[in-house]
């Protein structure tokens, strides 16, 4: 009997899934493996909001493997000592693994392939499981990776995502041992307000998304900047754990068609374009990837209000509060918020990084920190030194308010777009603070930071 190994990490699921593939077809038996890794603590990517949804992912895996013959096998520890362990018990041959983009990964995977060496086993690493193409997929002359998102996508348009791989008919698991799955209602501190995770609710959104008229794919292009409509997908956890494919999304979404499914498809391919970057510049998770010579303020009672959404600016409390409720925010919430704190209050990016990764279920190092660099404008953003006004931003994209007063609920009682800069009298009777910072003067302060006439 051959055996493999499949090792699970932020590819969590059976459909479209070509590193489980390549392992059932190579081996008679395959060990499907995830490993607890306390690494991943000490990394700084363990987060309540994200461990209850890994939880739910891992559950639905099983039932997914247990659908096929197989089941999930669970160990804690070090990483590359677990899988040591399991290809001693087993006799593998081969593991299987999604390649990741973090310094993090490329670390365990160096790490994995020097330790099953010397056991006669070698380490398959897969690409194009985590992201629809994979980073390298494209490069421009010269280069190893795109710093610009539009010719990427010109490029990542043109260069086709590979095939849908069919979900293995069956499993064949060796008697080995494993621990209990980690149970969501054993987290602590999560979100009220948290999504469900797993592969099946993933599937289920992703055809209710692409079926559903009016808030749906097929509205997206024009209702997608809407803050109250909630009309994107939210499929953002389920793409970051891989109980979603992004390359059959892409697939999905493209047969559809339409404008909604063109703008829809050009959003996974920024998903794609941050991976890239990373990939090639791991160092971007914490160093400035174009330096602008930034002494950032980091003012801690303002940063504080920031957390606790208690700015004063009521749009910008909304997305912070959205956030803590939910563990996930709009996306033209993420772009205002992370503009008042890196711009307006000029506060170092890493702070409020750091922050949203303590919350986000799709936290990833890759969407996160360097959608953060891009408002910062230490990062792609081709235009660094714009600032967002939220005031104008709330207006354009709440126009009526609803979204403020869903979130800031001292403010239910101001009407219409008036929610969006209350009267100080208003602001006293209702409980609600004063603005943190006068907007223009926070502008200006910035644009001389950063060299520019004001
Ligand atoms: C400061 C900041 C921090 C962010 N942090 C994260 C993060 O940690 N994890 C994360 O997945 N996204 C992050 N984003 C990107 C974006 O806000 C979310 O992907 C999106 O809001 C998720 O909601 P959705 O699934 O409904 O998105 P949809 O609008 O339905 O888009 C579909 C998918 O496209 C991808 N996508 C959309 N916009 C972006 C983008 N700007 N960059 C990269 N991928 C994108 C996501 O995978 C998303 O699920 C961040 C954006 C900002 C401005």
């Amino acid at each position: 009997m051959s055996v493999s190994v499949m090792l699970f990490t932020s590819d969590l699921r059976v459909h479209d899934q070509p590193a489980l593939a390549a392992a059932v077809r190579e081996a008679d038996e395959v060990v499907p493996l995830f490993v607890r890794d306390p690494g991943i603590h000490r990394a700084g990517f363990d987060a309540p909001n994200r461990r209850a949804f890994l939880a739910d992912c891992l559950a639905s895996l099983d039932d997914g493997l247990r659908g096929r013959g197989g089941r999930l096998v669970v160990r804690s520890g070090d990483v590359v000592a677990a899988v040591g362990r399991i290809v001693t018990e087993t006799g593998a041959r081969s593991v299987h693994l999604a390649a990741g983009v973090s310094g993090y990964a490329a670390g365990r995977e160096k790490a994995l392939e020097a330790a099953l060496a010397p056991l006669g086993c070698v380490l398959r690493v897969h690409d194009g499981v985590v992201t629809a193409l994979p980073p390298g997929g494209v490069t421009p002359a010269n280069r190893d990776h795109f710093a610009v998102f539009t010719p990427y996508f010109r490029r990542w348009a043109a260069a086709g995502i590979r095939p849908v791989v069919t979900a293995p008919r069956r499993i064949a698991v060796p008697d080995v041992p494993g621990e209990p799955l980690p149970a969501r209602a054993e987290v602590t501190g999560v979100s009220p307000g948290l999504a469900t995770g797993g592969e099946e609710e993933g599937r289920r959104r992703v055809k209710s998304w692409l079926a559903r008229t009016g808030s749906g794919v097929d509205a997206y292009e024009e209702r997608h900047d809407d803050l109250a409509g909630d009309a994107t997908s939210r499929l953002s956890p389920h793409l970051h754990f891989g109980s979603l494919s992004a390359a059959e999304l892409v697939r999905r979404a493209g047969d559809r068609g339409g404008a909604g499914a063109e703008a829809f498809v050009r959003q996974l391919a920024w998903r794609d374009f941050h991976h890239q970057v990373l990939a090639a510049r791991p160092d971007a998770a914490r160093a400035d990837y174009r330096t602008r010579g930034d002494r950032w303020r980091d003012d801690e009672k303002e940063i504080t209000a920031w957390r606790e959404g208690r700015t004063g600016c009521p749009v910008v409390d909304a997305g912070m509060r959205q956030l803590r409720h939910e563990g996930w925010m709009h996306n033209r919430a993420r772009l205002l918020t992370a503009s008042y704190l890196a711009k307006t209050l000029y506060a170092d990016w890493r702070t409020g990084a750091a922050h949203f990764l303590s919350l986000l279920v799709d936290g990833d190092l890759a969407n996160n920190q360097l959608n953060w660099q891009w408002v910062a404008g230490t990062g792609t953003d081709t235009r660094p030194n714009r600032i967002l006004n939220p005031l104008a931003q709330a207006r354009r994209f709440d126009p009526d308010g609803s979204y403020v007063r869903r979130w800031v609920p001292e403010l239910a009682s101001v009407p219409g777009p008036a929610v969006h800069d209350p009267a100080p009298e208003d602001r006293a009777r209702l409980g609600y603070p004063a603005p943190l910072v006068d907007l223009g003067e926070a502008r200006d302060r910035f644009s001389r930071a950063r060299g520019l006439d004001t």
